[in-house]
């Protein structure tokens, strides 16, 4: 094998070392674990085609999503997440200081306000849910005014984590920007733990230690 191609096939597969690559004992040993390695890939790259297929499946029966006639927003951007990793302070950043991003926007009624008014909306659930609703509602709450050169945001931050999101979304915008903000681990987990407490929820009934564990 060519330094090249042994390079490739290791990255594919630590646990092949490069020393077994280039010197087996069998002149064909290299090739035929190089095979191996080419098949495994390949049932895995069918693997997970046949998940996004089901995905796509479920998706275009459950969300009603048909070609609009109404054109999708050029300029469409998720926040994908992570849960509890500063996602609101951004999708407000970027709402307060650029007035061509855009968000859905929602009614909101408030005792000091006397007539509802609309506000930003940064979590739609829209993908990620399995009866996600009508595609054109979704779209009709975003596009107020038509701005062709704004940015569209839709800031769920549960998105990361649900395989059938991505398939979804990727099916709707592919070409869409994706912004995924990340953040230690372990403080992540404790905001989370915190929120499940302060919302009674069973999650935050157990000690951190407890429930992480
Ligand atoms: N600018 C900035 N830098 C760093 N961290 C920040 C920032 N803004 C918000 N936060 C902290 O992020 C936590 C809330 O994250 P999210 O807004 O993504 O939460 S949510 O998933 O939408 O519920 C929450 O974390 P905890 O306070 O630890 O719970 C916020 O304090």
């Amino acid at each position: 094998l060519k330094e090249r191609e042994v390079r490739e096939i290791s990255s594919y597969s630590p646990e092949l070392k490069h020393a077994d690559l280039v010197s087996g004992d069998e002149p064909n040993a290299a090739l035929d674990a190089a095979a191996v390695v080419l098949q495994n890939a390949m049932s895995e790259v069918c693997c997970q085609v046949g998940k996004i297929k089901s995905h796509l499946g479920k998706w275009n029966s459950t969300a009603r999503y048909l070609p609009s006639k109404r054109q999708l927003p050029p300029n469409m951007a998720f926040i994908i997440g992570a849960q509890k990793s500063g996602t609101t302070f951004l999708f407000n950043e970027l709402m307060n200081r650029h007035p061509s991003i855009h968000s859905q926007l929602l009614p909101r009624f408030s005792t000091k306000a006397k007539a509802p008014y609309l506000r930003n909306s940064k979590e739609t659930h829209f993908f990620d849910r399995v009866q996600p609703g009508s595609f054109d509602e979704y779209l009709q709450k975003f596009v107020i005014e038509r701005d062709d050169k704004g940015v569209y945001v839709d800031g769920t931050p549960d998105y990361i984590m649900i395989p059938s999101a991505a398939c979804r979304i990727a099916a709707t915008f592919p070409k869409a920007k994706l912004i995924a903000v990340l953040r230690d681990p372990v403080q992540r987990a404790l905001s989370q733990w915190n929120m499940a407490r302060h919302q009674g929820k069973a999650a935050g009934k157990r000690s951190f230690t407890n429930h992480v564990r």
